[in-house]
């Protein structure tokens, strides 16, 4: 388990890691969510050892990779978020190149080449000049190279920021594999909330250095509300239907949209079978019904009054 205690990075006086305690468990892919700025690359950095922390711990196994680095090199792969190849050679060059850093010689990193090429889909495409790729080809090389020592983890700084869809779906349903297949620890920042959703088994939301909220998905959304929102579609809506809906314990408000009634209700409550009752009772025929659950985004919006892409 990689694990962080009190992690603090100061910037003189901007505090831009506050004090996070965070745990990533083996296997598990984990997104870390926050508007621009929060701290995430500086936390992630620290995590990867690329960041001297102000303060804190950082371990792998209880055994702390801050005072020994040579622990969590050898575990750890990092995506970072910007190209970081040489774009006069070609892919396999690249690849090659940054194996030979790693320490890799002779058939194995010559098998770990071909393998990390693989797993991003690029095989076939390995003789050619890194310049004459797309932006998100570009982007999975990059994970190639953070793949080619088979880390047991894997951090990555927003990969699928500015890329071309095919490259994103690729690269989505790779980071899905990598962890479903090879039992891989993800963990994954983007301001995409629906990749993190998709993604991530645990989602930490981070916001000016801090951790403020952490859980699943469902367990983030049940932060929001004990409300829900219900539109009805109805034919008409007569004042004595909408004076009995009004009168049930569990339908907090009632209002009119263009196409019939919108309620709020309580979360939890039998209220679809008190509305078909009511509407049966006052002849009303309903068309549909949605019920609209908060999304991760609304929970973001509530917790830090920010979009995540502003
Ligand atoms: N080297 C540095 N010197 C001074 N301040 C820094 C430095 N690096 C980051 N900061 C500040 O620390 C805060 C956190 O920055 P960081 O890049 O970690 O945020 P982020 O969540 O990764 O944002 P983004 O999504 O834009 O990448 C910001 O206020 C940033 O300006």
């Amino acid at each position: 388990m990689l694990e962080t205690d009190t992690l603090r990075k100061d910037f003189k006086s901007k505090v831009a890691v506050d004090n996070v305690n965070l745990y990533l468990k083996q296997g598990e892919s984990v997104g870390l969510l926050g508007p621009n700025g929060a701290g995430k690359s500086t936390l992630i950095s620290m995590l990867a050892t690329l960041l001297k922390p102000t303060s804190g711990t950082v371990t792998w196994n209880g055994e702390d990779i801050l005072k020994n680095t040579n622990v969590i090199r050898p575990i750890l792969g990092m995506v970072p978020q910007e190209i970081a190849l040489y774009k006069e050679l070609t892919a396999y060059e690249n690849v090659k190149f940054f194996g030979k850093i790693y320490g890799l010689r002779g058939k194995r990193l010559e098998e770990r080449t071909q393998a990390a090429l693989e797993l991003v889909g690029l095989a076939d495409r390995q003789k050619e000049l890194v310049k004459t790729y797309s932006g998100g080809m570009q982007r999975r090389i990059n994970i190639a190279v953070a793949l080619l020592h088979e880390p047991a983890v894997i951090i990555m700084d927003e990969p699928t920021v500015g890329i071309d869809p095919q490259s994103r779906f690729y690269i989505l349903d790779m980071v899905k594999k990598l962890k479903e297949e090879k039992g891989m620890t993800v963990l994954y920042t983007s301001h995409y909330m629906e990749e993190v959703e998709k993604l991530c088994d645990r989602i930490y939301i981070m916001d000016h250095g801090k951790i403020i909220a952490t859980g699943s998905k469902e367990e983030l959304i049940s932060i929001l509300s004990s409300e829900e929102m219900i539109k009805l579609e109805l034919d008409q809506a007569t004042v004595a239907f909408k004076e009995a809906l009004r009168a049930q314990k569990h339908i907090l408000k009632v209002t009119a949209w263009e196409k019939g009634l919108q309620l709020v209700v309580s979360k939890n409550s039998r209220k679809l079978a008190a509305i078909f009752r009511l509407a049966e009772e006052h002849q009303i025929a309903v068309h549909s019904v949605h019920v609209a659950v908060p999304s991760l985004e609304d929970v973001f919006l509530h917790l830090t009054g920010r979009k995540l892409r502003d």
